[in-house]
């Protein structure tokens, strides 16, 4: 049975609404990805998306996809081959830049929840003619930013978005005060520094306050 579009975005839904920021990481090193994970879950953001632009990125999947309390998703996905690989690899939704008929038909029939990228309105409204009601904005930053994305929001009231591209702590709270975002994308909570030396302490404080982002 493939999942239908609606169900699909039910679940990227509920998983969106789980913390205010989705961290976007690049792994390079399998060795750290368990222990990157750990940091992020112990800090407060149960869902990361593991973008599929290193080597290393599938088997980074399948080692947190381990980690209690995880829920790994995939990234950067660009072609039907990604997203069955995603799959393989055990991760529970997916993410891509963009949408194309081939991609959606790809996770409808792996059964693998998609949040679809878009950065204009009728990209947007494609999607949601397709079920799709939880988009992800990108790139968010170089598309207008927060007011685009509140513009955007007055005639799609229906649909929700998680902004990625450019999002930091500075801005993180501007977009998560608009009625129309449930989370924000964000490289920032493990630096590259930080993840090579080891230094999950710090990473784990970068995600706790992260976790904290919109709540006022
Ligand atoms: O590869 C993908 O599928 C992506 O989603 C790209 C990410 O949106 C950016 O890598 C976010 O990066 P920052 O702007 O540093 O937060």
């Amino acid at each position: 049975m493939t999942l239908a579009p609606i169900e699909a975005s039910r679940r990227t839904r509920e998983l969106c609404a789980l913390a205010p920021i989705v961290p976007v990481l690049v792994v390079d090193d399998v060795a750290s990805a368990r222990p990157l994970a750990e940091a992020l879950v112990a800090g407060g953001l149960p869902v990361l998306e593991v973008t599929l632009r290193t080597p290393t990125a599938l088997d980074a999947i399948r080692e947190m996809s381990t980690v209690p309390g995880g829920y790994v998703g995939a990234g950067t996905l660009v072609t039907p081959e990604d997203v069955r690989a995603a799959k393989a690899a055990g991760a529970t939704f997916g993410v891509s830049p963009g949408a194309t008929d081939e991609l959606l038909a790809a996770c409808a029939k792996e059964n693998l929840p998609l949040l679809p990228g878009a950065a204009t309105a009728s990209e947007a409204m494609r999607l949601l003619a397709q079920g799709f009601d939880m988009i992800k904005f990108f790139p968010a930053e170089a598309s207008g930013g927060a007011p685009a994305l509140k513009a955007i929001g007055a005639p799609l009231p229906q649909i929700t978005f998680c902004p990625t591209g450019g999002v930091s702590p500075q801005n993180a709270e501007t977009y998560l005060k608009l009625n129309n975002v449930l989370c924000a994308g964000g490289s920032w909570v493990a630096p590259k520094e930080m993840v090579k030396a080891g230094r999950w302490g710090d990473i784990e404080a970068l995600a706790k306050a992260a976790s904290q982002l919109g709540k006022i």
